[in-house]
């Protein structure tokens, strides 16, 4: 039977770092992030749900979504960032899943799912464990700022959309701190996986 893992943590904490030790490692990584991109590409049925939520003002020349532009209205304006999430998080969902399907099918024995928002999207029924990835706010805030370019102002308003890091500690069944080097997240990790004896 698989053992299903959800890897979450808010934005900027670590998770592609980890999942990423975890893929070298030979495990199989369902990344929520790349199936949210996926299911926006024209054509797709989210891509025609955002332009009708959204107007073409959000497209590209080259008629694909402009994530720059449709970053800086949701991540500033509640109601159109759940009216988003509301277009293409059934997409994300059924992505994964199938993912999660085709991983089961070819015999993994462990499956990772990187899953920012899985408790705010309430998706720890499609994992058996959880694992957090975190960092304090000021190195969380530094790191999504240097990584994206952003300004304070955005920074802030992206990890004021997610859930309290104390809230997401209390909900997971294991916690790495990833605010020291990235050698020392590796040892947290390999902790964890050598308790629950994960094999790839
Ligand atoms: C708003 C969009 C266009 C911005 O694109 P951009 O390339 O700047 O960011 P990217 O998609 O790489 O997301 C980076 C991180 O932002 C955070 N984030 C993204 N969307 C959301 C959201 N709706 N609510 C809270 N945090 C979010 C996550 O931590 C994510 O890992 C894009 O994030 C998006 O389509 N979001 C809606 C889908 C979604 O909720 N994705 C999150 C994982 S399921
Ligand atoms: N221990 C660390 N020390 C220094 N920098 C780090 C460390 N861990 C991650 N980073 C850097 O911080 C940034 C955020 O890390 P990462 O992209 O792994 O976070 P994430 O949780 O996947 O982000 P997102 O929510 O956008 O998916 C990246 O630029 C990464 O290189």
């Amino acid at each position: 039977m698989a053992m299903i893992i959800g890897l979450t943590g808010g934005i900027a904490s670590g998770k592609s770092t980890v999942s990423t030790i975890l893929k070298t490692k030979g495990y199989t990584i369902i990344d929520a992030d790349i199936a949210a991109r996926e299911v926006v590409n024209i054509g797709e049925d989210a891509y025609n749900g955002i332009i009708e939520a959204f107007g073409k003002k959000i497209l590209l020349e080259d008629g694909n979504i402009d994530r720059k532009q449709l970053g800086s209205i949701v991540f500033h304006n509640t109601e159109k960032r759940l009216l988003l999430n509301s277009i293409v998080h059934p997409a994300v969902r059924n992505y994964m899943q199938k993912k999660k399907t085709e991983a089961i099918e070819a015999g993994k024995q462990t499956i990772i799912m990187d899953i920012p928002l899985l408790f705010e999207s309430k998706l720890t029924y499609m994992v058996d464990k959880t694992i957090l990835v975190f960092v304090d706010p000021d190195i969380q805030k530094e790191r999504l700022m240097k990584r994206n370019q952003l300004s304070e102002e955005d920074a802030v308003a992206r990890i004021g959309s997610q859930m309290r890091l104390n809230e997401k500690i209390q909900l997971s069944d294991a916690v790495i701190d990833n605010n020291k080097t990235i050698e020392e997240t590796e040892k947290q990790l390999y902790n964890i996986i050598n308790e629950w004896e994960l094999e790839p």
